[in-house]
């Protein structure tokens, strides 16, 4: 039997419980709230392309782009990032196989209660993201950083969200069961973290800091990733405003890192909260990926760039898969206020926090540990 909450560290006393719980509220706030001078009502396409310039004019004027994203919105879709369509599709296909052809006694092998870390398959209603909305349709299998994963081959010293440093804690399905699956998955692992670097330099220049500022911090970064599939709709209907009768493939929550690069098939089903109470679908783009703003480049930057409120509801008759990198720097790093985002009014509304037990608290709230 897990036992999340007692697990005990350094990181114990750093308050990134009580923000975890602060979080929750903040997500009933943003979701009761109604009225509001900022809104969106679309979603910027960035074209990465010109972003692995030699140029730092270049390099600049993406970054610019990104900034202006990350201040009103807080999530957009990249093109031209450089990793090839072929790699995205072999992935989403994997998606498939795995929930279609690992036998259930397999995925009850390597099911997420057997894991302190949150890793391994979780079956629909299993999680739920967010406490007061109804069970959860998404069905999911996580994993996070190893250093076989990256190639650079990291630093050697990965520490894991709780700080415990003795290896892996993934689960994965075996090699006889599912021939292929890791070496797939580490192919598109491999792609989506060394983008995740690349942008950690654009939106170290998207606020005016030295391109190299987060280089230190993701020496051995944390990167959890997951496949998630969401069943059809029972009752296939369009976005309204109403709200009424929602399958909820996955609550309203926002992200937990520095940001999230989410690969998605071609059906819709992402949901973006603009500040005045609107629900704006994140329909899929061909060859994109989308972006979005996390809690510690939020924390970073004292709230100007916006760690959006986000759900999934499939709405179509059809299963729905996607793939999203929530990538962080190191965990065993603090996550604190840039000292040139503090204002001389607000200074800094977050408190530090340690970036594996803010994550690792956040996803304990979002399973009953009185279940098993
Ligand atoms: O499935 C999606 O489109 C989004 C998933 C998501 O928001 C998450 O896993 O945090
Ligand atoms: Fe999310």
């Amino acid at each position: 039997m897990p036992d999340y909450m007692s697990v005990s560290n350094d990181f114990s006393q750093d308050g990134s419980r009580a923000a975890a719980l602060k979080a929750q509220e903040y997500l009933q706030a943003r979701l009761e709230a109604t009225t509001s001078t900022t809104s969106f009502r679309s979603i910027p396409i960035i074209d990465l392309t010109s972003s692995f310039s030699l140029s730092i004019a270049d390099r600049q004027s993406v970054a610019s782009r990104i900034n202006e994203a990350c201040t009103t919105v807080g999530f957009f879709y990249i093109t031209g990032h450089g990793i090839p369509q072929s790699v995205c599709d072999a992935t989403l296909e994997l998606a498939a196989r795995f929930f279609h052809e690992l036998p259930e006694e397999s995925k009850e092998a390597i099911h997420m209660k057997h894991s302190n870390h949150f890793r391994g398959y979780e079956p629909a209603a299993f999680s739920s993201v967010n406490s007061f909305e109804s069970k959860e349709t998404k069905e999911a299998f996580n994993w996070g950083y190893e250093a076989g994963l990256d190639p650079t081959g990291g630093d050697g010293k990965y520490v894991e969200l709780d700080g415990s440093t003795d290896g892996s804690k993934n689960q994965w399905p075996s090699e006889a069961e599912l021939p292929g699956f890791y070496k797939g998955i580490a192919k598109y692992y491999g792609h989506v973290l060394q983008l995740a670097r690349h942008l950690c330099r654009l939106f170290a220049l998207s606020l005016a800091l030295p391109e190299n500022y987060f280089e230190p911090l993701i020496t051995h970064p944390g990167g959890i990733a997951r496949l998630i599939r969401y069943p059809p709709s029972t009752n296939p209907k369009p976005l309204s405003e109403l709200n009424e009768d929602e399958e909820i493939g996955l609550g309203a929550h926002t992200d937990y890192e520095c940001f999230t690069l989410l690969l998605q098939d071609s059906n819709p089903g992402l949901e973006i909260l603009s500040p005045d109470g609107h629900w704006i679908s994140a329909e899929p783009v061909k060859g994109g990926i989308v972006v979005n703003v996390a809690d510690f480049l939020m924390r970073w930057t004292n709230e100007r760039y916006k760690s959006t409120v986000h759900r999934v509801v499939n709405r179509t008759a059809k299963e729905r898969y996607s793939i999203p990198l929530f990538f962080s720097i190191n965990y065993d790093e603090k996550v604190e206020t840039l000292p040139s985002c503090k204002t001389e009014d607000s200074d800094s509304k977050f408190p530090p926090i340690t970036a594996g037990r803010y994550v690792l608290d956040r996803l304990a709230l979002t399973v009953d540990t009185g279940k098993y």
